[in-house]
């Protein structure tokens, strides 16, 4: 279980996470969604133990990010992070030589599946197509806790989606916690199980997808624009 509990960052003058907490249940897939500049990056990377936060606390099955969590978390970022240099292929060894859980017919899997030839220099690739490699290089570990920032971005509406289902019912492992943030809610919504909504660092909306929606009985991305709108207001 991932559990946030009173996180707190300010950059400079600016509260970029005030007073954030909620939990991340094993076994689930979680969205953390908002508009830009909301908070969504900084948070994930608190989680993966590459900042630190002024207030309140992460553990990850009880252990601090970074180090002590490093074995069971993949952190999956939102920019390149290779040399320009490098192929696909040169990606892949580097994370099979550092990681134990690679998982070599995972990562063929995926090649085949999302049509990505290990001899593209990343740097020379384009957006879409970094896009699904970063998501290769993800997926093919076998970590207990997967955390994508915007894993489809640059990725066409009409792969976004079969990619999206694709991780779910090929991809992921058993009991596997993947947190996801993203703007693509209307594509993502059908396999997200849980929802964090923020806002200028702040939470505005958690729960459970299938219960918002039956609860107000409107679709994942018109409650969240409504929630949005209130908070602008
Ligand atoms: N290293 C930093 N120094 C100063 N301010 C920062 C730093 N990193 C992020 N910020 C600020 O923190 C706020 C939250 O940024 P963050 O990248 O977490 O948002 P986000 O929700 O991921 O946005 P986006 O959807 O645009 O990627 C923004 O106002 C951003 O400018």
């Amino acid at each position: 279980m991932i559990r946030v509990d009173h996180a707190e960052k300010t950059f400079r003058t600016k509260k970029v996470i005030d007073d954030m907490s909620f939990v991340a249940a094993e076994g689930s897939i979680v969205g953390l969604l908002g508009a830009n500049g909301a908070g969504k990056t900084t948070l994930l990377k608190a989680m993966a133990g590459l900042l630190k936060l002024d207030r309140g606390a992460i553990t990850i099955d009880g252990k601090y990010p970074g180090l002590p969590a490093r074995a069971i978390l993949t952190y999956s970022p939102d920019l390149d992070i290779w040399y320009p240099w490098m192929k696909l292929s040169d990606a892949m060894r580097f994370l099979k030589d550092v990681y134990w859980d690679w998982d070599d017919s995972k990562a063929q899997h995926l090649l085949d599946f999302l049509e990505l030839s290990q001899e593209t220099v990343i740097a020379e690739a384009s957006k879409g197509t970094k896009a699904k490699m970063r998501l290769l290089l993800a997926l093919s570990r076998q970590s207990k806790y997967l955390l994508l920032d915007e894993p489809f971005s640059g990725i066409d509406p009409f792969t976004r989606k079969l990619i999206a289902q694709a991780i779910v019912e090929d991809f992921m492992e058993e009991g596997q916690t993947v947190v996801i943030s993203t703007h693509e809610i209307a594509e993502v919504e059908n396999i997200l199980d849980e929802i964090v909504f923020i806002h200028e660092g702040k939470l505005l909306l958690k729960g459970n997808v299938e219960t918002l929606k039956s609860d107000k009985n409107k679709s994942l991305l018109e409650i969240v624009e409504e929630v949005y709108d209130h908070a602008r207001l």
